[in-house]
């Protein structure tokens, strides 16, 4: 076995393959995809009167689609009632970063980072009090997302569309690990 110069030994350490941190509610579901040589085929939700099969307690009230720009973050949102379920086709390829704030959790504090797309078709939902924000990890496309939320837009005083800054659980959260 070599021994290593003493730089190089202060500075060593093993990679940490634990488990990564969960945050209570936050739940990825695995979507098939039925590919053949014409193409690919994949359901994203099966509703009955809203409610969402394989989600339960989540009933869809509205669906966005939503682009972002190469490279652009939109970061952090951050709802009181309203759970997101999100999608990002296979094609693309976007970091999720989600923090728990809330301050009854036992997962409070929790920051998580979760590659969307990437040839895998995923929905991921995020209920109320997870700050979220995602990075289009492509460098000369655009990256879709298609969400499904439980409560309907507004701007009035109802509107559920809250913010904390884009670097509230770091700068660093955003940068492609170098390990
Ligand atoms: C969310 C929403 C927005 N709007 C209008 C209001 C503004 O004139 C414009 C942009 O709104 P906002 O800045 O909130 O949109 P995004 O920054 O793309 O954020 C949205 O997409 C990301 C991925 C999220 O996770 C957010 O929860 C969601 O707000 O769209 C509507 O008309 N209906 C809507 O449901």
């Amino acid at each position: 076995m070599p021994s290593f110069d003493p730089s190089a030994q202060a500075a060593y350490s093993v990679q940490d393959y634990s488990p990564r941190a969960q945050i209570e509610g936050l739940e990825i579901v695995d979507l098939a995809r039925f590919n053949d040589d014409g193409g690919a085929m994949t359901e994203l939700a099966r509703l009955d009167a809203g409610k969402v099969q394989g989600l339960p307690g989540f009933e869809a009230r509205q669906m966005n689609y939503s682009v972002m720009e190469p490279l652009a973050i939109k970061a952090f949102h951050l709802h009181k009632r309203q759970t997101d379920v999100w999608y990002v086709p296979p094609s693309d390829k976007g970091l999720l970063v989600v923090g728990d704030v809330r301050a009854d959790s036992p997962t409070r504090g929790e920051v998580r980072r979760i590659v969307l797309g990437d040839m895998r078709s995923r929905l991921v939902r995020i209920p109320p009090g997870v700050a979220h924000g995602v990075r289009n990890l492509m460098p000369a496309r655009p990256m879709s997302i298609i969400y499904f939320v439980d409560v309907q837009f507004s701007v009035d005083e109802h509107c559920d569309e809250g913010r904390l800054p884009w670097d509230h659980f770091g700068a660093e959260v955003w940068e492609t690990e170098r390990a």
